[in-house]
């Protein structure tokens, strides 16, 4: 095989040059490094070990104002999902964005960097009276309401005037992973616009003399590459706006903006976005004479994914009958996204470069499955020793960790003008041992 022919397709460069928009912002190679907000790979590692998550603060905050500036007037709320960190949560909040928390978990998060509650929204399909408690203790500004179950028990548990959205099911496909697409009818999230229960739902939150409508929200899906998706919910959803017979103050659109991951992948339209979508907002409030509500979104992936790199060491190279396998100290512990979604990833080897060979990258945990790159060009004398890089690591990974095979989950090293500092620890043996009895 070619270098041209592997190139389009397995998304790594021979070239001494990085693939434009995958890497954090001023990301760069030098002779033999690679080099994150001003901080060479090779330093990182030998100080934080490996595997270790490298996050480029100022690309974080460049791509949240990015938001800010393109949607003025509306409310942008960080997934807290996305990145669950305290450090990134102030980040957010100094940067005059809300939050969105899924859990009491996040929350808790949330509580520890100070996050103002009247920014802070909480959402998920299923909350438990836990969740719904921390939610009314801390005063978090809005909740998203899922079921008619927990219009109820939330009706039953807060004060007077909780302000709460509904979440809508548009019946929009965003043409995104299946396990991602939640704007669809027949899946578990929201109240379905086309059978009516959207409708019921707000009339039930009306019933509950404790909770105050505050708005609608839908959230299509996760990498979601097309605008017009968003316009087609904004269509749909412009009708029970009016059908609501109460002023509905504001429309939560979610998030999904997709991230790339591969050479040659865009990054989200984001001022498409936000011209095509004000514009369908306001042409469809003017047909039916109800005042436009106020614009909020909910990014998570667009603004974390290409703000993080994950450095790994090879510890062994094997050959298959058809394949080379470049074995790492981590594995679908540290990201179980290539087992759930097929997810593919832009790999490096740091310091060198050289003729390249397709190889797979895998992990260290028991399981065929545990693959985090099939195909993509290494140079051909990768050997145990060497460190390997992977762009857009930034989202959902910290987040879906987890210590299989009892291996600790790596750190987050947030870097910035050259210096590195831990914003989460690498998980130890004791806090292993710690939960058990
Ligand atoms: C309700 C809600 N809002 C926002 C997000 C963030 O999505 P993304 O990280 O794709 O922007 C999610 C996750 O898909 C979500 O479930
Ligand atoms: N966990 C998914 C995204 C889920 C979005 C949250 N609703 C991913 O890694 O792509």
């Amino acid at each position: 095989m070619t270098l041209a022919e592997l190139l389009p397709s397995t998304g790594c460069s021979a070239e001494p040059v990085l693939e434009a928009g995958l890497w954090p912002d001023g990301t760069r190679l030098d002779a033999s490094d690679l080099v994150i907000g001003g901080v060479p790979a090779t330093r990182l590692a030998a100080r934080f070990g490996t595997p270790c998550q490298v996050l480029d603060e100022p690309t974080v905050r460049s791509r949240a104002a990015a938001f800010v500036r393109a949607l003025p007037g509306a409310e942008v709320v960080f997934a807290g999902k996305s990145l669950p960190c305290p450090e990134v949560y102030r980040w957010m909040a100094a940067d005059g964005l809300s939050l969105d928390v899924s859990s009491a978990g996040e929350l808790a998060l949330a509580r520890a960097a100070v996050f103002p509650a009247r920014r802070i929204i909480m959402h998920g399909n299923v909350k438990t009276a836990e969740d719904l408690k921390a939610a009314l203790a801390y005063g978090v500004s809005r909740v998203v309401v899922d079921s008619f179950d927990e219009i109820a028990q939330l009706g039953a548990l807060a004060r007077h005037g909780q302000e709460v959205m509904v979440r809508v099911t548009p019946g929009v496909d965003a043409h995104t992973h299946a396990a991602v697409a939640t704007g669809v009818d027949d899946q578990k999230f929201g109240f379905p616009l086309a059978s009516g229960a959207a409708l019921e739902a707000v009339r039930r939150v009306a019933g509950q003399p404790s909770l105050r409508l505050a708005g609608l929200h839908c959230h299509i899906g996760s990498q979601v590459r097309h605008v017009a998706s968003y316009e087609e919910t904004v269509r749909r959803v412009a009708g029970l706006v009016a059908a609501c017979g109460t002023r509905v103050e504001q429309l939560d659109l979610g998030g999904g903006f997709c991230a790339p991951y591969l050479p040659g992948e865009p990054s989200f339209d984001l001022f498409g976005f936000a011209h095509r979508v004000r514009g369908a907002l306001n042409y469809e409030c003017a047909v039916r004479r109800v005042p436009v509500p106020r614009l909020l979104v909910e990014p998570g992936r667009s603004i974390v994914a290409n703000a993080g790199v994950t450095l790994y060491r090879v510890c062994a190279v094997k050959y298959g009958v058809n394949r080379t396998f470049v074995a790492v100290d981590g594995g679908m512990s540290d990201n179980p996204r290539p087992a759930l979604y097929g997810a593919k990833y832009t790999v490096r080897l740091v310091g060198r470069g050289g003729r390249p060979r397709p190889v797979t990258v895998v992990g260290r945990h028991c399981e065929a499955g545990d693959v985090l790159a099939e195909d993509v060009p290494l140079p051909a004398d990768v050997h145990a020793g060497d460190l390997l890089a992977v762009a857009a690591t930034g989202a959902y990974h910290h987040a879906l960790a987890s210590n299989y095979n009892q291996v600790g989950r790596p750190p987050v090293i947030a870097v910035r003008d050259g210096v590195a500092r831990p914003v989460v620890r690498r998980e130890t043996e004791e806090d292993l041992l710690r939960r058990y009895v």
